[in-house]
């Protein structure tokens, strides 16, 4: 990354500002005998914490009061237009006076986007100010890739969601609406007025770093036992609280870390999981994520995140390939009554994921084990065997069903089907694994491009990964067949040896 002096100074100046108003904040603590906010921009990893000194297991690195919490009903705006917090109240339509409320669907992500925006407006009077001048305002999540750096993802999934339709979507209908019905009180009389287009922007700066930055504020995981198992991953999905916890999310993150945020009553605490070594990084963890979500969510990627990469296997391609081995003496007409048939099934996929076996970390933010590629998905088998069932109710296909009459051949048929098709997800790459690899070294990749380079070439190994371990199954049933053949011989065979 390019690093202009002006704009180190300022980001130097930021880090300043922002330690020394959160250490004065009331009821923070912060360990600045031990650990710094540091600048990571030469390894583009923006701001992170550093152990200044060595640290023990169990110690407390800093403490965030709830009350410096920045969410929804922290921020100034709730008590401006309470209607718009309430969110039990979700019928569309006016109040009582009329007044439209645009507020009606709003949930905890927009109404945090709505915080945000209403608090970076006031400027000098957010008491979060030193706090959102630390906050980014370029991304490098795919939302913000150009057409050309989004193809560098090829035909992996992540292609399709990286949403910025619905994005856009969202801003109009809950963001810009809500702000437009309350002018008067986001942009207070002498304020400098932002216009559409410029909240539009606000709006997706504000969006994107929740995404990558804020907490889910309802995992007490300090007093749920019951949860444990549970308590490294955030939930982003359900209607939990969001909220932005200044300092807990200065800390960088990887598959293996060495701190955790603790979630108390009245607090958050950072602690150290494990001993940290002076000079090291300060790491928590976003969950088993793979680099593609990762990229999606937070805009990098890392080699410990490859572990939990993860493949989509359109059925699509299955279907194919079966048919090129039983289904080519049926006519068009039954094949398409055999797909009838099998998406009729509730239980129909129409892609399934394929993804390694992997440990969680232990509690020292550990991994002890690889990840290896296991095995299928259950749910191919069980749909597999569906459509073999649909084959011989349409009739009318003597060899097929002759073809499927023995369990062995039966699962040769699936895993020579399913190796088809992953030879065939292969190939809907633009270039091949090998092809990644040496593009790899190349160095005029921008950071962009690597990162979607890193993502489609995970997503390659973990097919060759797939298609390994889909020959070794091949061979074992051939093996154990031509065994059960010798079987009746063998012994007879020996005998006459003897
Ligand atoms: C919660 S913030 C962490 C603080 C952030 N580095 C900053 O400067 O504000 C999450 C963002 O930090 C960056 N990040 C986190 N972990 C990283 C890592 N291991 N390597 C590179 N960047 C990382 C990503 O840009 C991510 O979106």
């Amino acid at each position: 990354m390019e690093v202009d002096s002006d704009a180190d100074s300022r980001f130097t100046e930021g880090t300043r500002n922002f330690a020394a108003w959160f250490e004065a904040l009331p009821g923070a603590t912060f360990r600045s005998d031990l650990i710094e906010v540091a600048d990571l921009r030469a390894r583009n990893a923006g701001r992170g914490i550093i152990a200044k000194a060595d640290i023990t297991p169990e110690t407390v690195l800093f403490t965030i009061p709830r009350t410096a919490i920045l969410c929804a009903t922290t921020s100034a705006l709730q008590d401006k237009i309470p209607g718009i917090f309430d969110l039990e109240n979700d019928d569309a339509g006016r109040s009582d006076d009329g007044e439209e409320r645009a507020s009606s669907s709003q949930d905890s992500w927009t109404l945090l986007i709505l915080a945000m925006i209403y608090e970076y407006i006031q400027g000098d009077a957010s008491q979060w100010k030193p706090y959102l001048d630390v906050l980014p305002s370029v991304f490098d999540t795919p939302m913000f890739w150009s057409p050309s750096e989004l193809s560098e993802l090829q035909a992996s999934a992540l292609a399709a969601k990286v949403g910025k339709e619905e994005a856009d979507q969202m801003i109009r209908s809950k963001i810009i609406s809500a702000i437009r019905a309350h002018d008067h009180i986001f942009f207070p009389p002498g304020s400098q007025k932002l216009d559409n287009a410029q909240l539009f922007e606000l709006a997706h700066r504000m969006g994107s770093t929740i995404m990558a930055y804020a907490f889910d504020l309802e995992k007490d995981d300090a007093n749920d036992e019951a949860d444990e198992e549970d308590e490294w991953v955030e939930d982003r999905e359900g209607k939990t609280m969001l909220g932005m916890v200044p300092m807990a999310d200065i800390l960088n993150a990887d598959a293996e870390f060495n701190a955790h945020i603790n979630h108390a009553e009245d607090a958050l605490t950072a602690t150290a999981l494990r001993p940290i070594r002076a000079g090291e990084e300060v790491l928590n963890y976003y969950g088993p994520l793979p680099n593609g979500e990762l990229l999606r969510r937070y805009g990098y990627v890392t080699p410990k995140h490859s572990r939990h990469d993860v493949v989509e296997l359109p059925w699509e391609l299955v279907e194919t390939e079966l048919r090129q081995r039983v289904g080519s003496r049926m006519t068009p007409a039954d094949w398409e009554e055999v797909k009838q048939l099998g998406q009729s099934d509730e239980e129909f996929e129409e892609s399934f994921v394929l993804e390694r076996s992997s440990d969680d970390p232990d509690s020292a933010g550990q991994l002890a084990t690889d990840a290896v590629f296991a095995g299928l998905p259950d749910e191919l088998g069980e749909q597999f065997k569906t459509i073999l069932k649909a084959i011989k109710k349409v009739g009318n296909v003597e060899l097929a069903v002759q073809a499927l009459s023995d369990k062995d051949k039966r699962k040769d048929l699936y895993l020579q089907a399913v190796l088809g098709s992953l030879q065939a997800r292969e190939r809907q790459y633009t270039t091949s694994l090998e092809d990644d690899e040496r593009l790899m070294n190349a160095c005029q990749l921008t950071g962009r491009q690597r990162m979607g380079l890193w993502v489609r070439r995970g997503e390659k190994q973990l097919l060759r990964e797939a298609q390994a371990w889909v020959r070794r199954e091949v061979d074992e049933l051939r093996t154990k067949a031509s065994e059960r053949v010798r079987g009746d011989d063998g012994p007879a065979a020996k005998r006459r040896r003897i």
